[in-house]
């Protein structure tokens, strides 16, 4: 399993010390940018970054100012179910019972550490299935109507 990373401008500290914490731990890391603090617009690096999530086994973490704006563009595409996260109790339940495929930040919101141990909670989290499968199935199936 690969981890793609993104983030727009406000994200950018953050997205820096995620790959070094993820490289560190031994994890492949797709850093799909950006690389600096120049102004971007946070919904393409949203997209780019869940369409190559969707429909693979890999994980997506992606970051901007406050999560927010790159966790709605990320869930717009098919398959994607991006969970914006501020604490490590939501990150748990994102993948018990909702199957999160990605995982959003906000830079801006949340300190680095906080960021970092809900980074590994998402990551070491399974999903529950049982009742929770049903119920994320009709998540997904609002993709076709
Ligand atoms: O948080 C964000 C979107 O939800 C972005 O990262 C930006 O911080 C936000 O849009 C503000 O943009 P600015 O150009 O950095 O003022």
């Amino acid at each position: 399993m690969k981890i793609v990373l993104a983030c727009d401008h406000g994200g950018f500290e953050l997205k820096e010390a995620v790959r070094e914490h993820l490289t560190k731990k031994g994890y492949e890391v797709n850093d799909i940018g950006v690389y600096d603090t120049n102004s971007v617009d946070y919904p393409d690096y949203g997209k780019k970054a869940a369409e190559l999530v969707a429909g693979s086994d890999d994980k997506g973490i992606v970051i901007c100012g406050t999560g927010i704006g790159i966790s709605i563009a990320a869930n717009k595409v098919h398959g994607i179910r991006c969970a914006l996260c501020t604490n490590e109790y939501m990150a748990r339940m994102s993948r018990m019972h909702n199957d999160a495929n990605m995982l959003a930040l906000g830079n801006r919101v949340i300190g680095q550490g906080a960021a970092l141990d809900i980074v590994d909670v998402w990551l070491s989290t399974e999903f529950e299935g049982g009742r929770h499968l049903n119920r994320v199935k009709k998540i997904m199936e609002i993709e076709n109507i």
